[in-house]
């Protein structure tokens, strides 16, 4: 079967600033497919070109065999695409907004349904200006799925939603995964990206790093130690970097994590006792998603509250 979108040699400028350098990948039909990186990594960029909202400087797109340059409104009836906040007109009612929005399709889905989904039942004749940062967030889901669509496109997907609601938004997606739709979720946060997702591609200026499923990407970071520790004395972390059993030293404000094979933490200790310096609050802990992200990139991935 084709894939659902192909995206090849992505390139986009903003003037001087390069915002996608070399992004290529493809969608399966039926899959979450994230789009995982840190602040200006040129996620948005991507899939606005994917949308059809931004043309590329250079490159191909494919969504289900049509380009988005020139076949935008055919696209449009396929592609659910989260609004971006603040394009509602203010005095618009939740309602009014899924009535209008699911007209604009051949085979909407019950809006009342999505409204109910989405915890917005109670907000039904509650003007947009008058909806807080979350409702509108869950409003501007609602929209994207409204239509029916084959492809949903979601940025950001749960940004500014409180722990409850970002839960149940996840198991709204999960629902209409099952039911055929294929994801495609932009996100920084590790753990929507682990619990959603099939398959990851992660992007770091402008470029992708790599794709594959959450499972490959942690297998692939599965560092033998992950040692965490507050030195009792400012340390030198070349002293860490110097040690053959060690990958990674990074900070976590006072705290050292140090990421290396199974015999990590001997090598460690004996090189802090041998200079006066104690692991307070010594801890080894579990590689994750995130340690994949920095090992393959170098950099630290904000992450998400819990
Ligand atoms: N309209 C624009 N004009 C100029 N520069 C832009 C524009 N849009 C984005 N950029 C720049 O392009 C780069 C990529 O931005 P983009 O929004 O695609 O990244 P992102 O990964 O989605 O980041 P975020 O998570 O912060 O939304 C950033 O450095 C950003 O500042």
């Amino acid at each position: 079967m084709p894939p659902v979108i192909e995206v090849r040699d992505l390139h986009k400028r903003y003037g001087d600033k390069v915002a996608v350098e070399d992004v290529s990948f493809t969608v399966q039909e039926g899959e979450v497919f994230g789009i995982l990186g840190p602040n200006g990594a040129g996620k948005t960029t991507t899939v606005e070109c994917v949308e059809g909202l931004r043309r590329q400087d250079r490159g191909e797109i494919k969504v289900l065999g049509l380009d988005p340059r020139h076949d935008r409104a055919e696209l449009t009836r396929l592609l659910g695409v989260q609004l971006q906040a603040g394009l509602l007109p203010d005095r618009l009612q939740v309602a009014e907004a899924l009535e209008l929005y699911g007209s604009f399709y051949p085979r909407p889905a019950d809006w009342r349904e999505l409204m109910h989904g989405l915890g917005l039942a109670d907000k039904a004749k509650t003007r947009y200006a008058k909806l807080s940062g979350g409702q509108k967030q869950r409003l501007s889901i609602a929209l994207a799925l409204v239509g029916s669509p084959r492809v949903a496109i979601l940025d950001e997907l749960t940004t500014g939603l409180d722990p409850q609601a970002r839960r149940d938004t996840w198991e709204l997606i999960e629902g209409v995964r099952a039911r055929g739709v294929t994801i495609v979720l932009v996100t920084h946060f590790m753990e929507e990206a682990e619990r959603l997702c099939d398959r990851l591609a992660l992007i770091d200026a402008g470029r992708v790093v790599t794709v594959d499923t959450p499972a490959g990407l942690t297998e692939r970071a599965r560092v033998g130690q992950r040692i965490q520790f507050r030195p009792s004395r400012p340390l030198d972390d070349r002293l860490l970097t110097a040690l053959p059993d060690v990958s990674a030293v990074t900070r976590r404000g006072e705290l050292v994590i140090v990421d290396g094979s199974d015999n990590a933490l001997n090598a460690v200790t004996t090189v802090l006792a041998r200079n006066q310096i104690v692991a307070e609050r010594l801890r080894v802990e579990q590689a994750s998603l995130e340690d994949a992200f920095v090992q393959l990139t170098g950099k630290r991935l904000e992450s998400g509250p819990r």
